[in-house]
């Protein structure tokens, strides 16, 4: 009760917000931040962004287009040369302050973050204490951004590999982890000596305005870290732009296969570096030999969190036949106890969805399992007496290889069970997807693990192991779920390039 009362204050004391007065979170904006200056857009407009749990308006944003993204990678163009010569270890430091003052201003964001995202509060903490550490993370890995000095195979010669940032990134981020999107992608970028554009999503820029804002606070240069900000309609131009532009070095982008597929096109215009993250379809396959209680545990930990919108949410549990009906008895359980309603209420464990749009398509999935024959164990509606944008927790039984929930990434609280015998079945259906992102499996049997962990095709597995996200872990798909590596030592690589140096005559 007391998050509550939390959340009316913050709305009724800033007079740019809903219901406001006036502003006691300092970082709560309602510009963008281009060359170190708050700013509306070129154009004036603003668009809506809503609370998802409520409907209600919470503020508007401005309604950025090409023009003032040309502005934002001038500005990133500019500010490289220096930020690019500035040594690392000074690099480190700027972002251990940035680091400090998110940590020290972790409960407001996670406010705004839930305000806008529609989390339960607690999962938005979580979110923050995940998404600062990659600027810890990458406030360290700074300094070790070492070449190589090689064995020349003629005499008299010294070969060196140098390893330098490869210019402006441009940062396209979804509304599902609004701000360990940024900071995961931002913090190797700003590591390795490259100046940033990020456009984040529609529904979700104020934890990204609010992240600037301590970015700017704690002292990184103007330019440095520019954002635009933008409604849907705007986010294609703005994303072609982005990708075509000559002096953007490189793009990152999290969110769906879909829309990876047009940008990495149009990166091939100018040939540039890509980072994809992409959408997944994540078997989750309990074997025989398994502990169930640690396996449902894992189940809930990895589908529900943040109401199934994760791109590694496990997407299909695949249950070996022996322990079939006991799995799916206590994941019933387990589901039935989750309390959906406002995250700003403590004891809620499940929000919204984000938008009309992503219940529309929850409502489909399973409507079109249902009519393929299907079985509801649990929900299979809307939780319309809490809001528009609930959905009730659903488990499903019954599963055919026609069905959308098995064949699409679900994104959504829908569970679905389907039964096998044999490993190679679990692993011929886990792999009989385009997509490659996580996947996750329960066994006590250790060489199963290490085959199983083998075949599985896909970036990254649990293994009895439920939640896998970690700054120091390599976060990345194969197939269609993407292209390089985030986070870990790896997640540099994709901010720079490497330059051969062959000394002669020496
Ligand atoms: N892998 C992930 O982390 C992740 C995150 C969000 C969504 N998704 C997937 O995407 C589906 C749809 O969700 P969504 O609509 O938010 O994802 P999306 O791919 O449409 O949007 C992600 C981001 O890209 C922007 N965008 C959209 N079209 C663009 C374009 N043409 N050029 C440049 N930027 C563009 C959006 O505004 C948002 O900021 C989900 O159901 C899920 O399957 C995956
Ligand atoms: O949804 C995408 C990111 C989730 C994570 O980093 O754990």
């Amino acid at each position: 009760m007391s998050c509550v009362l939390q959340l009316y204050r913050i709305q009724a004391s800033s007079s740019r917000f809903s219901n406001c007065g006036r502003m006691s979170i300092s970082f709560l904006h309602n510009k963008g931040f281009i060359n170190g200056s708050w700013v509306d857009a070129k154009s004036g407009k603003t668009f809506e962004v809503k609370n998802p749990a409520t409907g209600e308006v919470i503020g508007l944003a401005p309604d950025m287009d090409v023009e003032d993204t040309k502005s934002a990678i001038k500005a990133a163009a500019d500010a490289f040369p220096a930020w690019a010569k500035t040594p690392a270890k000074e690099r480190g430091v700027l972002l251990r302050k940035w680091y400090d003052l998110m940590v020290s201003n972790s409960d407001e964001i996670a406010k705004i973050l839930t305000w806008e995202a529609g989390k339960p509060l607690s999962e938005s903490k979580g979110e923050i204490t995940y998404g600062n550490s990659f600027i810890d993370w990458f406030a360290e890995e700074a300094r070790r951004i070492n070449g190589e000095v090689l064995q020349s195979p003629v005499r008299n010669r010294e070969m060196v590999l140098l390893k330098q940032p490869i210019g402006v990134a441009a940062l396209i981020t979804p509304w599902n982890f609004p701000h360990a999107m940024i900071t995961r992608k931002a913090g190797a970028a700003l590591a390795a000596g490259c100046t940033c554009v990020i456009r984040p999503a529609e529904d979700t820029p104020f934890t990204a305005l609010a992240l600037v804002d301590l970015a700017d606070k704690a002292g990184i240069p103007k330019g440095v870290i520019n954002i635009v900000t933008s409604g849907r309609p705007n986010a294609a131009p703005i994303g072609k732009e982005l990708c075509e532009n000559p002096l953007v070095a490189g793009l990152s982008f999290t969110g769906s296969t879909e829309v990876g597929k047009l940008l990495y096109k149009q990166c091939a215009t100018g040939i540039k570096r890509v980072g994809l993250e992409l959408g997944g379809n994540a078997p989750f396959i309990v074997f025989n030999s398994a502990d169930i209680n640690k396996a449902v545990e894992g189940a809930i930990a990895s589908k529900f969190r943040n109401c199934g919108q994760t791109c590694i949410s496990a997407n299909r549990f695949i249950i070996q036949d022996g322990v079939f009906d006991e799995f799916v008895e206590k994941l019933r359980d387990r589901m039935s106890k989750f309390k959906l309603g406002n995250g700003m209420d403590c004891d809620v464990n499940q929000g919204p969805l984000i938008n009309a749009a992503q219940v529309k398509k929850v409502e489909a999935i399973v409507k079109d399992a249902v009519d393929k024959g299907a079985k509801v164990l649990h929900g299979g509606e809307r939780a319309s007496n809490i809001g528009e944008l609930f959905y009730v927790p659903t488990l499903l039984v019954d599963i055919k290889p026609n069905m959308a929930c098995y064949t699409e990434e679900i994104f959504g609280p829908i569970a679905v069970c389907l039964k096998f015998k044999t490993e190679e079945e679990a692993i011929a259906i886990s792999n009989g997807t385009s997509r490659g992102l996580a996947g996750y499996f329960y066994s006590n049997d250790l060489n199963q693990a290490w085959r199983v962990a083998r075949n599985l095709e896909v970036g990254m597995i649990g293994i009895n192991e439920g939640l896998i996200s970690a700054a120091e872990a390599a976060f990345g798909g194969v197939k269609e779920s993407g292209i390089g590596r985030e986070g870990s030592s790896h997640g540099i690589e994709e901010y720079v390039y490497i330059k051969y140096l062959c000394f002669g005559g020496i």
